[in-house]
């Protein structure tokens, strides 16, 4: 993994996104149902060691899988084909229609939004700092992290993202925020914030806490096994885990593939997801962004009001959650940031983190401004 911070462009064709979105769906299909492994606990501790062993002296059980293996590796492949056709072109402009800039429908925006508190659900990856090769170094910039600190003055702000809470904290660096890390696994509000704020007591809430010495281990063992594949990168985010194969040549796609779901075969409490050139893991509980998104409205005091106007803004596919819980409630809007045309539940996009800065400023203008001509009244 380069130690520069290396922009990384992602061309990709709309066919490709869609078919890589339907080989994600089906093979959510192919996950082992949830059972309850009772050895030691709940755990099989002895299970990172007999895979080792498994993986010394044989593939069979991967190979049992071929199927599934291809699906992931099509699905990989779909989401970095190589350029951008002319075909694409009436794609996106179809798709634009469904899904217009959020720039230009900001009138739009701002007059559904009347007389209802405006609540701002951020992602961090993709969405306020750009894609780069090395997780460790995806820093956001200075302006952005203005425009985040300005839009919190006016309106409560969470920030929800697939890294650890402590981590995109890090990257973050305002205290006035909500966190919701680990997909929504870890949520922390602000440790220092508005006086209106309707808690007082600071919210915590962890619900994959009995995850976390299973994580751990697969964690462990995805760091052995990865080793043997030139660019493959793990990453803790305490309680799930990346594999990150931006950096992996892709003729070793397959291998990493075989051997990443072949680890998380042997946890039946785990699923295994594919992001931006990242394979996400994580337990099978129903929490995710959508639902943390609904945590954190309720602990604003906004479960059953009609008062209220989320707006998520993210780029990735666990940001879809968020966006169809939205969708479903007929509450507020998502906003997706991508390039190319994607399936997707949110209702206007962005291209890139540079036009959700230019959003959230536009934002901040426009409560300025109404403030002001409130108090001229
Ligand atoms: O929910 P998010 O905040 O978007 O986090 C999703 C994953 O984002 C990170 O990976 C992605 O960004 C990296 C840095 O730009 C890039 O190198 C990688 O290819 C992307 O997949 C993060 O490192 C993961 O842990 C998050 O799960």
């Amino acid at each position: 993994m380069t130690k520069q911070s290396v922009m990384v462009s992602e061309p990709q064709t709309a066919a490709g996104i869609n078919n890589m979105m339907e080989i994600v769906a089906k093979s959510s299909s192919l996950f082992p149902s949830m059972e309850t492994n009772t050895d030691n606990g709940g755990y099989n501790f002895a299970i990172k060691k007999q895979f080792l062993k498994k993986l010394e002296t044989s593939v069979a059980g991967v190979e049992k899988g071929t199927t599934r293996i291809n699906a992931w590796v099509d699905s990989m492949r779909a989401s970095s084909p190589p350029c951008i056709n002319t075909a694409m072109d009436s794609d996106q402009s179809s798709w634009m229609m469904q899904h217009p800039s959020a720039l230009n429908m900001f009138d739009e925006i701002i007059n559904a939004s009347k007389g209802k508190q405006i609540v701002m659900f951020l992602d961090y990856d993709g969405t306020l700092s750009p894609i780069v090769a090395d997780p460790e170094r995806a820093f956001m910039s200075e302006s952005m992290r203005t425009a985040v600190r300005d839009v919190a003055r006016y309106f409560p702000t969470a920030i929800v993202s697939g890294r650890s809470r402590d981590k995109v904290y890090n990257f973050v660096q305002l205290a006035e925020l909500y966190y919701a890390g680990s997909h929504g696994m870890d949520i922390k509000g602000p440790t220092k914030g508005p006086k209106n704020n309707k808690t007082n007591k600071p919210v915590l809430f962890q619900p994959a806490t009995e995850f976390l010495p299973m994580i751990d281990e697969v964690t462990k063992t995805l760091i052995e096994i990865v080793q043997s594949v030139p660019g493959a990168l793990v990453e803790n985010n305490i309680f799930c885990v990346s594999v990150h194969f931006r950096c992996v040549d892709e003729e070793r796609w397959e291998d990493l593939a075989k051997q990443v779901r072949s680890v998380v075969d042997e946890y039946p409490e785990l699923r295994m997801s594919q992001g931006r050139k990242v394979f996400e893991i994580r337990p099978t509980i129903k929490w995710d962004k959508g639902k943390a998104l609904e945590f954190l409205l309720e602990s604003l005091g906004y479960a059953n009001s009609t008062n209220v106007f989320p707006v998520y803004i993210g780029d990735d596919l666990t940001d879809e959650d968020a966006f169809k819980v939205l969708r479903e409630r007929g509450q507020g809007l998502g906003i997706l940031v991508s390039k190319v045309p994607k399936k997707t539940n949110a209702s206007y996009s962005l291209r890139e983190p540079a036009e959700v800065k230019d959003f959230l400023c536009r934002l901040v203008e426009w409560k300025r401004y109404s403030r002001r001509m409130i108090s001229r009244v």
